[in-house]
């Protein structure tokens, strides 16, 4: 919600899709979510540049184990940095923008398979509550976007909306705020900055 806020652009491309598919200010039901595949990119395109869990679980080497040039000697403490991951050029074109559109041309999915876009985790411990976040973030995002006109309150401009990342934490600020983006489900809310028309 808080970088449909800085492009308003996207919101409006997302107000769009939902307009034509559901019909304005009706519903949002979970069967409905395959058939908003904008929607899903900007839901995507948020765990990418901000995935609440950005390290992942820590993980316990149980045996030494060589990794290309390095060995990770038993017993090692490891932090998987599914922040920078989400970020990085190599895989990434323009990390830094909150660009939706990436994901028409590429076809990554997040159930642990496509290792540049992992905020669930992979493997034996991967987020149990995928299944239910697919579906549940998607339904509240669209259903807020669907049913309100959103912007910012007058005095605060988009590029004020502060989106650095802090230690383990994702949340948007300035000085006057703080809140936490829509994708924060495991996270405390914080203060609201949104007014709705
Ligand atoms: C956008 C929403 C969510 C994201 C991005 C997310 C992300 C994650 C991540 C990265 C992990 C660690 C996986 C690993 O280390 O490989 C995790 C673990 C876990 N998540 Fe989620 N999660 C979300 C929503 C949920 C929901 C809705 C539930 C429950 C209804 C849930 C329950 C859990 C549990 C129980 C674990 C621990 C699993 C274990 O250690 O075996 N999560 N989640």
């Amino acid at each position: 919600m808080a970088e449909t806020l800085r492009q308003p652009e996207i919101m409006k491309k997302a107000q769009a899709e939902l307009s034509e598919v559901i019909g304005k200010r009706k519903p949002i039901e979970e069967v409905d979510v395959s058939r908003l595949p904008y929607l899903q990119f900007i839901v995507k395109e948020t765990l990418r540049m901000h995935p609440p869990a950005p390290f992942l679980i820590p993980r316990r080497v149980d045996q030494d184990v060589k990794l290309f040039d390095y060995i990770i000697p038993k017993g090692s403490l490891v932090l998987v940095n599914v922040g920078e991951i989400g970020r990085d050029s190599t895989f990434w074109e323009e990390p830094l923008i909150f660009k939706p559109e990436r994901f028409q041309s590429i076809e990554l999915d997040m159930r642990g398979k496509d290792f540049d876009l992992i905020p669930f985790g992979v493997g034996r411990r991967i987020c149990p509550g995928l299944p239910l976040a697919l579906r549940m973030v998607p339904v509240m995002l669209g259903s807020m976007l669907n049913s309100f006109n959103w912007k910012l309150e007058a005095d605060i401009q988009p590029k004020d909306l502060n989106m650095d990342e802090k230690f383990g934490f994702n949340h948007t600020q300035s000085s006057s705020f703080t809140c936490y983006p829509i994708s924060s489900l495991i996270l405390p809310i914080g203060q609201q900055i949104l007014i709705r028309t």
